[in-house]
């Protein structure tokens, strides 16, 4: 699908819900960037970058990294592809991430994948990332082909460190208390648009016809 102007959108929802993987299928369909916080936050720790060391053992213990670090990071990345259509995944997390947001870009859409927190607890500890390009797997869902191996580029798998039942746990609940009132925020915005269900194979087809009514009708408004 040719992009009728700069779309800039965010996908929501507990750790867990899909967001990287209907992110993977978006990026695919509708040509948007798929900038993950969580990936550039873990590409700086693998990297050992300053920023990367201070943040580790927040991330590890399932604990928001703070807001001004993580706002700078993504809205200087933001900046670096002006021009280009986007979808954000992980940002923002809190009120004052939206705020920081607002005040630079109008948001066409935000999607919310609502899953239940039963679900994503047992997909969490069998989940298998590829760190360079944050390509997930799941050893029931999407396993890989050669087990423990990413399947482009062959290279290893690696189990993340939050993803460990206890701080599962305790990023479930940071997601109660401090990123549940985004959703608030957006919706009172009027940009919300939720999508629930158990499984992302069932909420991807309705994700994909609620984007491609957005894009087209975007597309009316400028021709
Ligand atoms: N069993 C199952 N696993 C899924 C489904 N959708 C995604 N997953 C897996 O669940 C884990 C979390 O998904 P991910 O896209 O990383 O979620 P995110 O944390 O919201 O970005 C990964 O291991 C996915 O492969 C599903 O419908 N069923
Ligand atoms: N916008 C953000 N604000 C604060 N911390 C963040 C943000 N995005 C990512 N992080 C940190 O990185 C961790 C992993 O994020 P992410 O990969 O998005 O997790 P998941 O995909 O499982 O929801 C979070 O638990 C948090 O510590």
């Amino acid at each position: 699908m040719v992009l009728p102007r700069v779309i800039r959108a965010v996908i929501m929802g507990p750790p867990g819900s899909g967001k990287g993987t209907v992110s993977g299928r978006i990026t695919k369909t509708f040509g948007l960037k798929h900038i993950s916080s969580g990936d550039i936050l873990r590409a700086n720790i693998n990297a050992q970058t300053e920023l990367g060391l201070l943040m580790k053992s927040c991330i590890d213990q399932g604990q928001l990294v703070p807001d001004d670090v993580i706002s700078r990071l993504i809205l200087n990345d933001l900046r670096a592809i002006d021009g280009r259509s986007w979808l954000l995944d992980g940002f923002p997390r809190t009120v004052s991430q939206a705020e920081a947001l607002d005040d630079v870009y109008t948001l066409d859409t935000v999607i919310n994948l609502n899953v239940p927190f039963q679900t994503i607890k047992q997909r969490l500890t069998s989940r298998w990332t590829h760190l360079p390009s944050g390509r997930v797997y799941n050893t029931d869902f999407n396993p890989p082909k050669v087990p423990g191996f990413d399947d482009d580029t062959g290279e290893p798998l690696f189990q993340r460190d939050d993803d460990r039942p206890e701080t599962v746990t305790r990023r479930l609940k940071s997601y109660e208390t401090q990123t549940e009132p985004v959703l608030e925020y957006y919706r009172s915005k009027g940009v919300l648009e939720t999508f629930s269900g158990t499984e992302t194979n069932k909420i991807w087809p309705h994700v994909e016809v609620f984007l491609q009514r957005k894009l087209s009708s975007i597309n009316q408004k400028v021709e």
